[in-house]
């Protein structure tokens, strides 16, 4: 695994017209641990993940993936795996010959992708076609195409959504499972009580970065909740700064 730090954010700024999605945010992704981007619908962590993975181009500032911009990086798609909205997906194709499509480019063997999908639980389902997945076996499928490379860092946007109960405990135990590999895990999410049982250090954002360290630092107090500490960070619902999405 490499020692450079899988994440840099670095005075990053974008804009859409007149609209400020990311407000000059910088903090750094540590290797080895679990990392949860939060914040509220519209407050800029797609945008900030697009703009690491080189999907959206920084207005100002640089967003780097072990150093480098994510288009500069030697082997990027094997080092760094990505599950987002729209990243990797034919939906038309069934589970198992997308996930084939993808191996290929990548330069993996096919016995690779019955390993992912047997990792992600999807192995006797994924003859159907993604597009008839449900919305939980859809995220299975997408953290499965993630990891075909067994990159040493994930980018999950919004990775928890659509699981059942059963599905997040897997979630929440798999994630876990490859942190103890060494591997970093970028996810993120607006589910407050699921993340606090899951990553090591956490990023909220609402357009400008609002802190960025480990959870227990944030969540120190007895009987303190990520919750609170969330909405005294980011603020109420009705205050002024609310982000339309
Ligand atoms: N391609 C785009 N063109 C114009 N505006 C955009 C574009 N992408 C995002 N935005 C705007 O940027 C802001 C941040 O959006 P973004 O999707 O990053 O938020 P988010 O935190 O991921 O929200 P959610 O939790 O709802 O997914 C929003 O106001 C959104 O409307």
């Amino acid at each position: 695994m490499s020692s450079t730090l899988p994440a840099s954010f670095r005075s990053v700024s974008k804009r859409f017209g007149s609209n400020t999605a990311v407000d000059d945010i910088s903090f750094d992704v540590r290797p080895g641990k679990i990392t949860g981007l939060l914040g509220r619908n519209g407050a800029g962590k797609t945008t900030s993940l697009k703009m690491l993975l080189g999907l959206a181009k920084p207005t100002e500032g640089a967003a780097t993936v072990f150093g480098l911009p994510y288009d500069k990086l030697p082997r990027a798609a094997h080092r760094v795996g990505v599950g987002m909205d729209g990243v990797n997906s034919i939906p038309e194709m069934r589970g198992r010959k997308e996930l084939l499509v993808w191996a290929k480019m990548l330069g993996l063997p096919k016995r690779r992708v019955d390993e992912v999908l047997e990792l992600v639980g999807l192995a006797d389902r994924s003859d159907r076609r993604v597009k008839d997945y449900s919305t939980g076996m859809r995220q299975r499928h997408t953290i499965a195409g993630a990891l075909l490379a067994d990159p040493e860092f994930l980018v999950l946007d919004e990775p928890v959504n659509g699981l059942d109960p059963d599905g997040i405990l897997w979630l929440r135990n798999f994630l876990r499972g490859l942190a103890g590999e060494g591997r970093t895990i970028l996810i993120s999410s607006h589910l407050l009580a699921e993340v606090e049982q899951t990553v090591d250090d956490v990023v909220v954002i609402q357009k400008s970065l609002r802190y960025a360290g480990p959870l227990d630092e944030l969540v120190s107090g007895e009987g303190e909740r990520l919750e609170e500490q969330f909405f005294s960070l980011v603020g109420s619902e009705n205050a002024k700064e609310k982000v339309s999405a």
